[in-house]
């Protein structure tokens, strides 16, 4: 990929993840450009997500698992031991495939990371939830019921809560793993408009199995098979002259 032009967020250095014995992840390398949307391509199982996943470290949550290498998150590494993860996690946002909105008002839900980190008095918080939910394209449809429990909108609608509560916080990164998955075409063609507006403030990682979506939304695309990153360029280069086999087969059977 030519990063000299564009500034590399995240920069993946001979990495390695496993689960236990199993081996995830083997000797990645990539950079993933600031203020661009990257998306991550290939067959079920060959590590999308579990790559998506270290970039905030979400494997710290659970026992057996180990990475070795470097994720250069603006030049410093994210594996280091006396990393502070609450802020690593603020800086790296997450929306999972499933819409999980937390059981309280759509006001908490935005409200809920920004407390972790920051102390904003009412207005401001006022104004950070008004703020969030239009990034998100969802204040028109909840600015009257913000008391309301997320729990009762819509699916793309919770999808869409979901991103709000992701920058709220402010990140730098928005990963996004397969987050239209669950949702009806025209959420999805919300998320995917939201995705693109975006970018412009923040560097976005997204797991598709959607072809076209890749296609529509990301500037780039890494295509990775049983553990391995088989190629990463740009968007348009990668599915429509993509330079290994393995990449022509699969793109050729998703696009259909
Ligand atoms: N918690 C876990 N413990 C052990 N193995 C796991 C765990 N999570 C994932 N794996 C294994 O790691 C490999 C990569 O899984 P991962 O979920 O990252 O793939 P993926 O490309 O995102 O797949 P999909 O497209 O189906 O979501 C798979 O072989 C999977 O079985």
């Amino acid at each position: 990929m030519d990063t000299t032009q564009n500034q590399s967020k995240i920069a993946v250095r001979d990495f390695n993840f496993y689960y236990g014995t199993f081996h995830a992840l083997k000797n990645v390398n990539m950079d993933i450009p600031a203020n661009k949307v990257t998306a991550f391509i290939g067959p079920s199982g060959c590590g999308k997500s579990t790559l998506l996943r270290t970039f905030n470290r979400m494997y710290d949550l659970y026992p057996g698992m180990k990475a070795d290498g470097q994720l250069l998150l603006d030049g410093k590494n994210i594996l280091d031991k006396n990393v502070d993860l609450n802020l690593l996690r603020a800086k790296v946002g997450m929306v999972f495939q499933k819409p999980t909105p937390f059981p309280m008002s759509i006001y908490d839900n935005v409200t809920f990371g920004v407390k972790l980190y920051e102390s904003l008095s009412r207005s401001e918080l006022d104004d950070r939830v008004e703020w969030a939910l239009r990034k998100a394209a969802l204040w028109g449809e909840v600015k009257d019921k913000l008391k309301q429990s997320g729990n009762s909108l819509s699916g793309g609608q919770q999808q869409r809560l979901c991103i709000a509560r992701a920058v709220a916080s402010k990140p730098e990164v928005v990963l996004l793993d397969e987050p239209t998955s669950a949702l009806d075409p025209i959420s999805t063609a919300h998320i995917e408009e939201l995705v693109t507006e975006l970018k412009k403030d923040y560097t976005i990682a997204i797991v598709t199995h959607n072809m076209q979506q890749a296609a529509r939304v990301s500037d780039y695309t890494a295509y990775m098979y049983l553990g391995e990153l088989m190629e990463v360029g740009e968007t348009t280069q990668i599915l429509t002259k993509p330079g290994r086999k393995e990449t022509e087969d699969y793109i050729t059977v998703k696009f259909g």
